[in-house]
């Protein structure tokens, strides 16, 4: 069994588009990001990446190189996944998104759904929370956008 942690945070800016797990969120801001900025999607990278012992999204999809440019991080995704899938599979996932605002809780299901097909992973095995920071700090002067996840495998 192998555990990781996947930490992440963008600015929020205007004229951008707010995706989170996959999703578009109804927002007047988004996430300022080389690729789509879909942060929750970035620290679930991490979490995977961590738990294989292989770095960061930084390492491995640089935000120099054009190729990535306003990607969807589903498709970085996926290539997570590639390299998770030669020894592992994910057991659970467990993950926090720190938003003063929108409310993220009515978009929580269709982000499971986006995840469970890209993870291979069923539904009730993916955990999405939406928390304020009580208006205290970048997040809670809606600066910016942060998530946390972590990231149980198991081998095959
Ligand atoms: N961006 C957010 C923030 C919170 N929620 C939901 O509201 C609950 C209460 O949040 P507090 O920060 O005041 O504890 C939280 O448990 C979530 O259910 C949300 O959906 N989106
Ligand atoms: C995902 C990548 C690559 O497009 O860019 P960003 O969207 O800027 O995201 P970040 O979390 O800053 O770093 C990883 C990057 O290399």
């Amino acid at each position: 069994m192998r555990v990781g942690i996947g930490y992440d945070v963008h600015r929020l800016v205007e004229n951008r588009k707010l995706i989170l797990g996959g999703v578009e969120i109804h927002h007047e801001k988004g996430l300022l990001g080389h690729s789509d900025a879909d942060v929750l999607v970035h620290s679930i990278m991490d979490a995977l990446l961590g738990a294989l012992g292989k770095g960061d999204i930084g390492r491995h999809f640089p935000d120099s190189d054009d190729a990535y440019k306003g990607i969807s991080s589903l498709e970085l995704l996926e290539k997570v996944m590639d390299l998770v899938e030669r020894e592992y599979y994910i057991v659970n996932i467990d993950n926090v998104i720190m938003a003063e605002r929108p409310k993220i809780a009515p978009y929580i299901g269709e982000m499971k759904k986006t995840l469970s097909r890209i993870l291979k992973l069923e539904e009730e095995r993916i955990n999405i929370k939406g928390t304020t920071t009580e208006k205290l700090g970048f997040v809670g002067r809606e600066e910016g956008i942060a998530s946390e996840s972590i990231v149980l495998l198991d081998n095959k």
